[in-house]
């Protein structure tokens, strides 16, 4: 499935690089103004656990999640609430987002935003800097060790932030051996979709002090949080939990949770 996500969404790319050429992304990522820093956003508080808040619709694992009309106005509510950033997804085909959503999502907030996709080329890494994100999702499994590498310097040279996302020991060796500043543990196996809420705490000691470590998937209640937090948890990513539930309610406890 990882395989097939990644690919689409690079065709996707693909076909919007048809009108719009990589020089010209290139030049607007340049223009962009600058990223917000977003390792120092998410860095390790003592008095909170920072909460990754996702706009997120659907998923190859969930079906449909939540309709979501209106993701800047989703997203306000999730910053003012006290995100210390967003998250969003822009795969099209099974996540039904886009960059269109991401665009509104950066000019109705102040904090650091995510773009949340099967990023595979440095094209799809541009667009993201020209639609305004700070951050990017790079998911190890789905990069060998040369595109990884590319696209985490390509990350870095646009001042902007990666969250190198892991699934393993050696997953994490691989994001560490990139420089990864901000190094998510994914609960969910994107290949066969199961979820494994105690890998972080499995995997999480081969972080050393340093990279910023993310708790993503699965999290639906202030214990989940209390969980991650005991075992080395600074932030946590949440999605289906806060387009469900009441986001402002849920985003207080799990910032309090575990703290
Ligand atoms: O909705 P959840 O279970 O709270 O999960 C959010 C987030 O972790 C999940 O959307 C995610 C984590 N890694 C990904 C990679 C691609 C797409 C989606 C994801």
């Amino acid at each position: 499935m990882l395989v097939e996500l990644t690919a689409g969404s690079a065709e996707d790319a693909q076909r919007r690089e048809a009108d719009r050429p990589l020089l010209e992304v290139e030049r607007a990522a340049l223009a962009a103004p600058p990223a917000l820093d977003a390792a120092a956003a998410l860095a390790h508080d003592p008095q909170r656990t920072k909460v990754i808040a996702e706009v997120k619709r659907a998923s190859p694992s969930r079906g449909d999640i939540a309709p979501i009309a209106d993701p800047a106005a989703l997203a306000a509510d999730y910053a003012s609430a006290g995100a210390a950033a967003i998250s969003v997804l822009t795969e099209e085909r099974r996540f039904k987002g886009s960059l269109r959503d991401l665009e509104v999502v950066r000019a109705a907030v102040e904090v650091p935003v995510l773009r949340k996709d099967f990023v595979s080329t440095p094209y799809q890494v541009l667009e993201a800097r020209a639609a305004g994100a700070d951050l990017v999702l790079l998911i190890v499994a789905a990069l060998d060790d040369a595109r990884l590498g590319e696209l985490a310097a390509l990350v870095r040279d646009l001042r902007m932030t990666a969250l190198v996302e892991t699934h393993s020991e050696q997953e994490v060796d691989r994001a560490l051996a990139v420089g990864a500043e901000v190094i998510g543990v994914n609960a969910r196996d994107l290949d066969t979709f199961a979820l494994d809420r105690d890998l972080f705490g499995r995997i999480v000691e081969r972080i050393p002090a340093g990279p910023v470590k993310v708790a993503e998937s699965a999290v639906r209640s202030a214990a989940d949080v209390a969980a991650y937090r005991a075992t080395g948890a600074d932030a946590v990513l949440v999605g289906e939990a806060l387009v469900t539930g009441d986001p402002a309610a849920l985003i207080h406890e799990f910032e309090r949770a575990g703290a």
